[in-house]
């Protein structure tokens, strides 16, 4: 997936995958995945999401991750909160208190730059990237964040209904991906009301990877 396509759909406005609302699995899954007061929390490819705020409200540190800058900008405007922006290595970082968002490409994010990292909060990130590129971030993850347990959130589909993103991932290819040894059973699986897109009936998962 090129960085044009993402640049186009946040000028375009059309960003569909962001919910107003918080998502309902982080907020059931969020202690099972340890996701709790003082845990340092990277959202990868985090866009604008509220979920972010949720975690800052239980007390969590965020670190996010975002390619499109006007993205992070309307997050901290939305917050309310002036952030101090500095470069960094190859990216551009807003900073306020307990949360950084660093404005580039994830496969470009080092353990220098995040820190220890205890939790991954992945939902429409893993699923907005094409298969190749997934690989390629899951081995970012790995390397960025070896002692992260991650709360992952996808969908399930016919991949032949829809081109995606947001794509189809099945378990056989979370269990290649992160290994049977990390990937624990499935937490929950529901059908996505209204389908996706408003169209293709698709199932919502949600997973815990272990450390
Ligand atoms: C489907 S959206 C999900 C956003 C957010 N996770 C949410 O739940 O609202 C995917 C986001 O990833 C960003 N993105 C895409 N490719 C990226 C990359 N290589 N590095 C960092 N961010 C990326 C896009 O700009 C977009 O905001």
């Amino acid at each position: 997936m090129q960085h044009a396509f993402w640049h186009d759909k946040w000028e375009r406005g059309e960003i569909g995958f962001h919910q107003k609302d918080i998502n309902a699995f982080l907020v059931r899954f969020a202690e099972t995945a340890g996701l709790t007061d003082g845990k340092r929390v990277l959202v990868p490819l985090c866009g604008k999401s509220q979920d972010m705020t949720w975690l800052l409200q239980r007390g969590c540190e965020v670190i996010g991750v975002e390619l499109n800058e006007s993205a992070v900008q309307q997050y901290f405007a939305e917050l309310g909160i002036t952030p101090t922006v500095s470069d960094v290595d190859d990216f551009t970082c807003y900073q306020a208190p307990d949360i950084t968002l660093y404005c580039g490409d994830i496969l470009s994010i080092t353990p220098k730059l995040l820190g220890d990292i205890d939790g991954v909060y992945d939902r429409a990130a893993l699923v907005a990237l094409p298969e190749d590129m997934r690989r390629a971030y899951v081995k970012t993850l790995k390397a960025a964040a070896p002692k992260a347990q991650h709360l992952l959130i996808t969908f399930e589909y016919d991949q032949a209904l829809h081109s995606g993103p947001p794509f189809s991932v099945t378990e056989a290819e979370l269990i290649e991906l992160y290994g049977s040894e990390r990937l624990q059973p499935g937490l929950a699986s529901e059908p996505l009301e209204g389908g996706l897109k408003g169209k293709v009936p698709a199932v919502e998962s949600a997973w815990l990877v272990n450390k």
